[in-house]
């Protein structure tokens, strides 16, 4: 205690004098930073009605499409996308969006104080395959950045969602079901990276109270955005693929079983875990399943629609070890009993839907 307290005087003393980093950054953070109860998070909201939310890393697959969503739900000005590279101009159009690197701890801090930001939803990463050719950027990105996150987050008591992975598992964790609880040695920096984001927002939530919020994601799948350079992106490219030129070779065995969401579950499930009250939480990091197919369960069921269609085969080995150190599906009770988790989309309403938003309307309808 007398530490904690020297380091307190400490840091008060050197506040806004220069960037801080680690314990001391913290250090200087609200109050209520050493409550552990995690049961409630005063600061979190605002206002309870309109929380203000920062999503980082939002022009990737995911995030313009959490955007529109939440600001269906609080209100354009109330959500502001950020990433570090130039929005579309529909994107730039569409509501409030700022440059925001993750790395830069001042310019988040800046962001953070000046947008009156209550929730932060944490986007930013390198994904599995893109780590694996670029492991020195996933390092930085996805641990240093996380940590400029939490810090941040915890200093100006803000409820932060970080989404996991079923990356964060590896070869020796139970494949068929993934419970949420079990060994996690993952053979990637992501998936590296994404059990340390876990273990630290849970550490900070029982250290410091910060209201940490977790979901581990399957593969995601959505029409009008791309996937950024994971191991499941076949199972995007694939329905671009048939509805262009009907011919697909794809990364991926043809039997490689993974778990798979369509976005609006996704985003959904990140809406609903934001929105829960802080008690209904027993964890802090839930597992979430929706399907799980292989390539040729999935071009079977796309040439339902489109019996012309052509799948080949052509293993790239990088993907191929990681997708066979991955759960085949997650078991995702807790989260189901918790907060009212359910997904809607199976196998064949993800194709249908997939099908219809590419432009394949008239033939999607005829088949079903
Ligand atoms: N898409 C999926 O299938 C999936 C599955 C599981 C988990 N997730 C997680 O969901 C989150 C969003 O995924 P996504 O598919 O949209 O990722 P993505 O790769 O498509 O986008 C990531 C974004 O992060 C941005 N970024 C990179 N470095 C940055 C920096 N220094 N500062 C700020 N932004 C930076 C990139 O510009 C990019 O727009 C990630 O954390 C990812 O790990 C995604
Ligand atoms: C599964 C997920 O984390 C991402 N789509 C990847 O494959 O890396």
């Amino acid at each position: 205690m007398m530490l904690v307290m020297q380091l307190m005087k400490s840091a008060v003393r050197h506040a806004g004098s220069r960037p801080r980093c680690g314990v001391e950054r913290l250090i200087g953070s609200s109050s209520r930073q050493f409550s552990a109860s995690g049961r409630t998070h005063p600061s979190s909201c605002t206002d309870a009605d309109h929380p203000k939310i920062l999503i980082t890393g939002g022009l990737g697959q995911l995030g313009v499409g959490l955007a529109k969503l939440l600001r269906r739900r609080f209100g354009k000005n109330n959500v502001i996308l950020s990433d570090i590279r130039k929005p579309p101009n529909d994107v730039y159009l569409n509501g409030p969006f700022i440059f925001s690197d993750i790395l830069d701890y001042k310019n988040l801090r800046e962001i953070v104080v000046n947008n009156n930001i209550s929730w932060l939803v944490h986007y930013s990463a390198v994904l599995s395959a893109v780590g694996e050719s670029n492991v020195a950027l996933a390092k930085e990105v996805n641990i240093t950045g996380l940590h400029n996150i939490l810090d941040i987050a915890t200093e100006h008591g803000l409820r932060v969602f970080v989404p996991s992975t079923i990356g964060a598992f590896g070869p020796s964790s139970p494949k068929d079901p993934t419970p949420d609880l079990c060994v996690q040695r993952p053979r990637t920096i992501y998936g590296v990276s994404k059990v340390h984001a876990e273990l630290m927002g849970e550490y900070y939530h029982h250290r410091y109270g910060l209201d940490f919020r977790c979901l581990r994601y399957p593969g995601i799948i959505s029409a009008d955005s791309q996937p950024g350079g994971g191991t499941t992106d076949y199972a995007v490219q694939i329905f671009h693929a048939a509805a262009k030129t009907g011919c697909f070779e794809c990364n991926l065995r043809s039997d490689t079983r993974l778990p798979m969401m369509y976005i609006d579950d996704c985003l959904r499930a990140t809406l609903e875990i934001l929105e829960a009250p802080a008690d209904t939480l027993i964890s802090r990091t839930y597992n979430i399943n929706a399907m799980s197919f292989t390539p040729h369960n999935l071009t079977q069921e796309i040439q339902k629609v489109l019996p012309d269609l052509k799948v080949t085969y052509n293993v790239d080995p990088v993907r191929q070890a990681i997708a066979d150190g991955w759960p085949m599906a997650l078991e995702d009770s807790a989260a189901r009993r918790d907060w009212g988790w359910k997904h809607e989309y199976d196998l064949p309403e993800l194709v249908q839907t997939m099908l219809t938003h590419i432009n394949t309307g008239n033939q999607v309808a005829q088949a079903y």
